[in-house]
């Protein structure tokens, strides 16, 4: 007996058009893909006219286990993930201890294995202690099962140490994952430096701690050979170099945040925290450069860098509270609704980003709807309009600067290796 998704849609890949389609799974794999299937003797969920994509995939999300539990737990990340249309999230080792050796990430997919709701993935770091001195042993990590490294949360700042890192991963062939932040630059700014920050009277991060690091990576990428990935990229000089590597035939990818794709420091008035996050919010220029970036491939993915905080931490003043917002449980809707029903992009480029494109680059299961792939599936109710409510949450952060924001599309069933994780 398999379970059998009757009268739903598929997107063809290459015409982007829908197409009716029954998909049935057996164990945890797509069994068949075809006009019609025979129910009989399978279970069978009506898909009424709905969109059936790959399970989404968020190769940027901060779990906060080990030692933030009151932030986030894996339970309520991938709690929030399956809820958001994911069926896979790599999750950062910004934690208490830092996931810096094989015992800690033994310990998260242990974890993973108990109380996940999704397939987790996870980052081993660079340095020991994401602390940029000592290289970690990235060989162990490998063993243990990491999908790259990154001291994400902070910037490797030394380029020697960048440099040694990037050999040891071209050989290990994992990729390095960069926070690109050269604190020099950064100080202790707490949004875009430029005339919004002057006017408010805040500390700024100039687009240059960001771009910087991002050339000086390049640079050691060409150099070593090692495959470099950009995350969250939200300055248009840093875009550029980019795309300027990638015409070089240099191994980068990279990938943008919802909230870099549709905010900027404009709409920052200095008094909610909940505006505050790392890389700060950029211009309208920034904004529109990370954009174009999106449609014309240079930048690969969308991954939404959640990242929890409790009420009390956000409701600090702007310059003392922690960086970081939530995404997992509306990125698709909230940029389903801004990005296609505006007509800036197809549905079809949108799935790609959230799907095929992190898989194929960083060799992740699923992300592909064929025979024989794993059943990692999510249903999405393109005509479905909801208000974005932190109340609802399955995420311990409520953090948005979305909040009350009515989207469409959202996700309605989800479902990982052939379980149902989330059903609306
Ligand atoms: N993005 C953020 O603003 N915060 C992240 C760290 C990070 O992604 O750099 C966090 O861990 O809270
Ligand atoms: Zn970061
Ligand atoms: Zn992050």
């Amino acid at each position: 007996m398999g379970l059998l998704l009757t009268g739903g849609y598929l997107l063809d890949q290459r015409t982007g058009e829908k197409v009716r389609r029954d998909v049935l799974l057996e164990d945890d794999r797509i069994q068949r893909i075809a006009e019609t299937i025979d129910p009989v003797g399978h279970e069978c969920i009506a898909v009424n006219g709905h969109l059936i994509v790959p399970g989404f995939i968020d190769v940027h999300v901060h779990l906060r286990t080990p030692g933030f539990e009151y932030k986030e737990t894996i339970a309520t990340g991938t709690k929030a993930a399956a809820r958001g249309g994911y069926s896979t999230v790599v999750c950062m080792p910004n934690t208490r201890p830092v996931l810096d050796s094989k015992e800690m990430i033994q310990f998260v997919y242990d974890s993973a294995v108990k109380e996940g709701n999704c397939r987790v993935f996870a980052y081993g770091a660079i340095t020991k202690g994401e602390l940029g001195e000592e290289l970690t042993d990235m060989h162990a990590l490998k063993e243990a099962g990491v999908v790259g490294f990154t001291d994400d949360g902070v910037g490797v700042q030394e380029a020697a140490v960048m440099r040694r890192a990037m050999e040891q991963a071209a050989e290990l062939g994992l990729p390095i994952v960069i926070h690109a932040e050269d604190e020099s630059l950064a100080g202790n700014g707490c949004m875009n430096e430029g005339e919004v920050s002057r006017r408010l009277g805040l500390p700024g991060i100039p687009g240059t701690a960001e771009s910087v690091h991002v050339a000086r990576d390049i640079l050691l990428a060409k150099q070593t050979g090692a495959h470099l990935h950009v995350c969250h990229i939200s300055d248009a000089d840093a875009v550029e170099m980019v795309r300027f590597a990638k015409s070089q035939g240099i191994r980068v990818t990279a990938e943008v945040t919802p909230h870099h794709l549709l905010l900027t420091d404009e709409q920052i008035d200095g008094t909610d925290a909940n505006w505050k996050v790392n890389p700060p919010l950029r211009t309208e220029r920034d904004r529109i450069a990370c954009l174009e970036a999106l449609l014309d491939g240079t930048i690969d993915m969308i991954a939404t860098d959640h990242a929890p905080h409790t009420k009390e931490e956000k409701a600090k003043p702007f310059q003392t509270a922690p960086f970081g917002f939530v995404g997992l449980e509306f990125a698709f809707p909230l940029l389903y609704t801004h990005l296609v029903e505006t007509g800036k992009m197809s549905l079809a480029q949108l799935v790609e980003k959230f799907t095929t494109s992190p898989a194929k680059v960083f060799g992740l299961p699923g992300g592909t709807l064929a025979e024989g792939n794993p059943a990692d599936i999510t249903i999405l109710d393109l005509s479905q309009e909801n208000v974005i409510d932190p109340n609802t949450f399955a995420s311990k952060g409520r953090n948005t600067p979305f909040k009350g924001m009515k989207v469409k599309g959202w996700p309605i069933l989800t479902i990982t290796a052939g379980t149902i994780t989330y059903r609306a």
